[in-house]
């Protein structure tokens, strides 16, 4: 078994005239690993490194001993961006249906995503008359499709209410429990309180890595956003 399902070293990547990341390296393992930073920080630019979506200057990307964005990997990673990625003018049954083909998955697992994002109801709906959250979540069953080992997921819960949140990070916990990783960006600071372990990024660079409790503890601040207000500002580094 690969012990780390992603490793990065010393990855350069130049987005325009900008050298978003400098030469990035981290590690990641089975469980939820959230990913936070600053706006611009090049969380986006990391996680598109992951699933071989962004052209890299130098350095390495693996993800379970292969390299980013190599075919065996195409069903063993499950990829949700910040924008829903789903076909507007399908339902999402038919959506899910289209994708399992895609995929060479079975059919049946189609009403196991439905189910996990809690879309049941609206299976038979076209896509384009979902609400954004409803709308994301279909995204999100996409990428479970497969039963990824890894998953990557860009901001999921942006524009979900706090049920749908919490549904959502109980979901990541169980996928995590059977043995996946699960890496999330997120700029909600009570969500950091739920992975197993940070990785809080500065101008593409890893300024702190570590669980939340650690995290508090190198900082000394009372809580996780203290504690990324304190890093981010420079005033400290944990890493
Ligand atoms: N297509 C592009 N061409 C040039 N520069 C880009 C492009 N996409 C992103 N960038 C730049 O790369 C940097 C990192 O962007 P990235 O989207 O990775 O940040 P982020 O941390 O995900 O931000 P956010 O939290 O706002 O989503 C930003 O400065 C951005 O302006």
């Amino acid at each position: 078994m690969v012990k780390n399902v992603v490793e990065v070293r010393d990855l350069v990547v130049v987005r325009g005239e900008r050298e978003v990341l400098p030469g990035i390296s981290l590690d990641v393992s089975a469980g939820v690993t959230g990913l936070l930073g600053p706006s611009g920080c090049g969380k986006t630019t990391l996680m598109r490194c992951l699933v071989g979506a962004q052209r890299v200057r130098s350095g390495t990307a693996a993800v379970l001993g292969e390299r980013a964005g190599s075919p065996p990997l195409r069903t063993r990673i499950g990829y949700v961006t910040q924008a829903a990625s789903v076909y507007d003018d399908l339902t999402v049954a038919e959506n899910l249906a289209f994708f399992a083909r895609v995929l060479g998955v079975d059919r049946a697992q189609v009403d196991e995503a439905v189910a996990a994002v809690g879309l049941d109801d609206h299976r038979s709906q076209v896509v384009s008359r979902l609400s954004g959250g409803e709308r994301s979540r279909a995204s999100l069953a996409v990428a479970l499709l497969g039963t990824p080992d890894l998953l990557v997921l860009d901001e999921p819960t942006v524009g979900l209410d706090p049920v749908l949140r919490r549904d959502l990070w109980d979901l990541f916990h169980r996928i995590a429990d059977r043995g996946a990783a699960v890496l999330v960006s997120s700029h909600v600071m009570d969500e950091a309180e739920r992975c197993h372990r940070l990785l809080l990024m500065r101008e593409g660079r890893i300024i702190a890595d570590g669980s939340p409790d650690e995290v508090r503890r190198s900082t000394g601040a009372p809580d996780i956003e203290q504690a990324f207000l304190h890093l981010v500002e420079g005033r400290g580094d944990a890493a």
